[in-house]
């Protein structure tokens, strides 16, 4: 969570492509991927992503321990959840892979504290209440920290990482549809500049 500024969140149709996006990526600045496990050739982008040289690939959408098991035998790196349930906790937990669950409110952060976690992805973070909603979740759970992920952009990115709590965002905007490498590149220096201006 503190390698960059913004992870971006990758819903890839076609694997061909998804050398040239993460070298994209890397060379723009954000080395952290993750690949969401929502298009039938996920699992192929992530093995051809961790193909490229200083990208750290891990698997997005990960909702129980059968995607899990498949998310690591594919070679990723951590796990992201949009969700917090504990048979997943405890499966990834068990793996040793470094696993960011999405939680909404102060039930979801307890449960997840009582797991023995401490990192977490706020989502979906801006219909969940956006930034005042964060602030206040994150008055009472000091030690807890965030990504937030779900509706942020380029513009509203610096607010939210301005915030002491938050590590990192997540976001899908640095690769848009359609997009080519070179316009991904651009993106991602942009998303990977917020760093040094607002933490
Ligand atoms: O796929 C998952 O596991 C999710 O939890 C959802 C994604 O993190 C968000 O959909 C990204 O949000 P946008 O940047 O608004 O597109």
């Amino acid at each position: 969570m503190r390698t960059a500024p913004v992870i971006p969140v990758l819903v890839i149709e076609d694997a061909g492509e998804a050398r040239e996006i993460a070298e994209a990526l890397v060379e723009g600045g954000l080395s952290v991927l993750e690949v969401t496990l929502r298009t039938t050739h996920a699992l192929d982008v992530l093995r051809r992503m961790n193909l490229v040289r200083g990208a750290t690939v891990g698997a997005g959408t990960v909702t129980n321990k059968a995607q899990l098991d498949e998310a690591l035998s594919a070679g990723a790196e951590f796990i992201v959840s949009p969700g917090l349930t504990e048979p997943l906790t405890l499966a990834a937990q068990k793996a040793g892979v470094p696993f960011l669950p999405g939680v909404a409110t102060a039930g979801d952060i307890m449960r997840g504290m009582d797991l023995g976690l401490e990192h977490f992805k706020f989502f979906p973070a801006t219909a969940a209440g956006g930034l005042p909603a964060l602030k206040a979740l994150a008055a009472p759970f000091f030690a807890a920290k965030f990504c937030p992920t779900g509706g942020i952009t380029a513009a509203s990115a610096p607010e939210w990482l301005a915030h002491p709590a938050v590590l990192c965002v997540g976001g899908s905007w640095i690769v848009p549809p359609g997009a080519d490498p070179a316009e991904i590149n651009r993106l991602a220096r942009e998303a990977a500049a917020l760093g040094g201006q607002a933490r």
